[in-house]
């Protein structure tokens, strides 16, 4: 048990899928596992064990923003000796080939967040994925038929910005997307050394305005997912 999930150790998984969202995790556990138990419910943030394929995985909400999934992932690898971890979330395109519902894999998170600028006082640390995982993940994604899109990705902290042209300045230097979390979770399994990987799927464009609804963010999204869910 840590001080935010009330599990027992064995009840979580080696390799956990992060969506934000704790209602899309179980939408996921409900959806794609067998047998699926929930270990958490502290502060709402649904966390569920099941198998896929055969394979023994967990899924668990992660909040929003940095400071919340590094609190999540720090008890996870910390307390629970998980080892895999891939956020499963969506992201706003800042590129016009980057369309709604496309998935994006992470190969690098820049972000506008202080925290690692205060850790490495005063240098930059480039949050990556686990190569080892981002390579399993191509490779699914070939076998699936599933299209990817990788590349370099912002973590922001903020969703509402007070420039909204902000994003261009990023998206010039061939930035994809906007999410909330990727750079936090790199950096966090970096100091653990276990692996990390955000997988994402295009809910807005920042380039022509499209939206999907909350209830399409909770619930669809299924290539990343499936895509996440067969790495364990
Ligand atoms: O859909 P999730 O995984 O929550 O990800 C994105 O959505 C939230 C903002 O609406 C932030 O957490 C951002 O990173
Ligand atoms: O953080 C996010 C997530 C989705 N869309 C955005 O524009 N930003």
């Amino acid at each position: 048990m840590s001080i935010h999930i009330n599990a027992q150790k064995g009840d979580i998984a080696e390799t956990i899928l992060l969506p934000g969202d704790p209602l899309r995790a179980k939408w996921i556990a409900e959806t794609f596992l067998d047998n699926p138990v929930c270990f958490n419910e502290v502060r709402g943030m649904l966390g569920f064990t099941g198998t896929y394929n055969g394979n023994r995985v967990s899924v668990m909400g992660s909040g929003m923003g940095i400071p919340s999934i590094n609190i999540y992932a720090h008890e996870l690898i910390t307390e629970f000796g998980v080892k895999n971890l891939i956020r499963v979330g969506s992201a706003g395109s800042m590129q016009k080939e980057i369309k709604i519902r496309d998935v994006v894999v992470a190969m690098s998170a820049s972000t506008n967040s202080g925290l690692n600028k205060t850790r490495f006082l005063g240098g930059d640390f480039a949050p990556t994925a686990s190569f080892q995982l981002f390579n399993k993940a191509i490779e699914i994604a070939k076998t699936k038929q599933i299209k990817l899109k990788a590349g370099n990705i912002l973590s922001s902290d903020t969703f509402y910005t007070d420039d909204p042209e902000e994003w261009k300045h990023w998206a010039k230097f061939g930035v994809l997307c906007v999410e909330m979390e990727a750079a936090g979770l790199y950096t966090t399994c970096a100091k653990y050394n276990v692996n990390a990987l955000a997988l994402l799927t295009i809910s807005d464009s920042l380039v022509t305005g499209e939206v999907t609804t909350s209830e399409e963010r909770e619930t669809t999204f299924s290539e990343m997912v499936k895509i996440g869910l067969s790495l364990a």
